[in-house]
């Protein structure tokens, strides 16, 4: 089996994977929702599963925290191990009134403060966008549910403690959503290599009220987005 620096597998990898920051986020979703589950990674701790989900093979493994993390994770799965679809599922920082803890947010595009796309050389600015077609089957999957999703723009920042007090302000009046870290770079990695992405989101903390979840919550209690993100699988 083909490996890479960062990834080693001892398993086949699903064309679908979801991508949990937290590795250990990845394991409570394998062993919750997956059948026949077998670890494919363990390089640096990136715990990374494979199983079956309603019959659907489906992958599962930790992107790590940051653009530079996912993006490298990213680019392995798809150019190295075939990996055609694959969804984050992180937590977020709620930045618009009405966006509160525990609501599952949908990333359609993601604005950043990172230089990631440079790298395409494009005379002008890349806006990473989610496939269209993940985001209509997790609102069909979401209304069948009865689960309310906020969709719209998101902020996949750098920082997580700015210098700048006004940095989140300025964001929140162009009417982003939340705040990640992530979801720019896996967005547009995918649209580089033409696979599909998309980012699901639970808010773990409010911009505007201040209130937050803990990290016990973070890693296992937010099971609604896991639940939309894995029937993705069988699309
Ligand atoms: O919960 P995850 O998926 O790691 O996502 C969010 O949490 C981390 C910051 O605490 C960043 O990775 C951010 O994007
Ligand atoms: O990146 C993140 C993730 C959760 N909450 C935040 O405020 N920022």
């Amino acid at each position: 089996m083909k490996s890479t620096p960062h990834i080693n597998p001892q398993a086949p990898i699903a064309e679908t994977i979801l991508l949990p920051g937290d590795p250990l986020r990845a394991k409570f979703i394998a062993e919750t929702y997956l059948e026949d589950v077998q670890q494919f990674n363990s390089v640096r701790n990136m715990l990374g599963f494979t199983g079956t989900y309603q019959g659907t093979p489906v992958s599962v493994m930790g992107s790590g925290m940051g653009i530079p993390s996912i993006s490298l994770y990213a680019w392995e799965l798809i150019h190295v191990f075939g990996c055609k679809k694959l969804i984050r599922v992180g937590t977020c920082g709620g930045m618009q009134e009405g966006v509160n803890l525990y609501d599952v947010v949908i990333g359609q595009a993601a604005c950043s403060n990172s230089s990631f796309t440079d790298q395409y050389g494009l005379p002008g600015t890349y806006a990473p966008i989610a496939s269209y077609r993940l985001i209509e089957a997790v609102r069909e999957q979401a209304k069948a549910k009865g689960v309310t999703t906020h969709v719209g723009n998101i902020l996949s920042s750098d920082v997580f403690y700015h210098a700048d007090p006004t940095f989140n302000e300025r964001w929140q009046k162009m009417g982003v959503l939340a705040v990640e870290m992530e979801s720019a770079g896996l967005y547009a990695t995918a649209a580089h290599a033409g696979v599909e992405a998309l980012g699901i989101f639970t808010v773990s903390d409010s911009l505007v009220t201040g209130a937050e979840t803990t990290a016990e919550e973070r890693q296992t209690a937010f099971t609604q987005m896991m639940e939309l993100a894995l029937p993705l699988a069988a699309l």
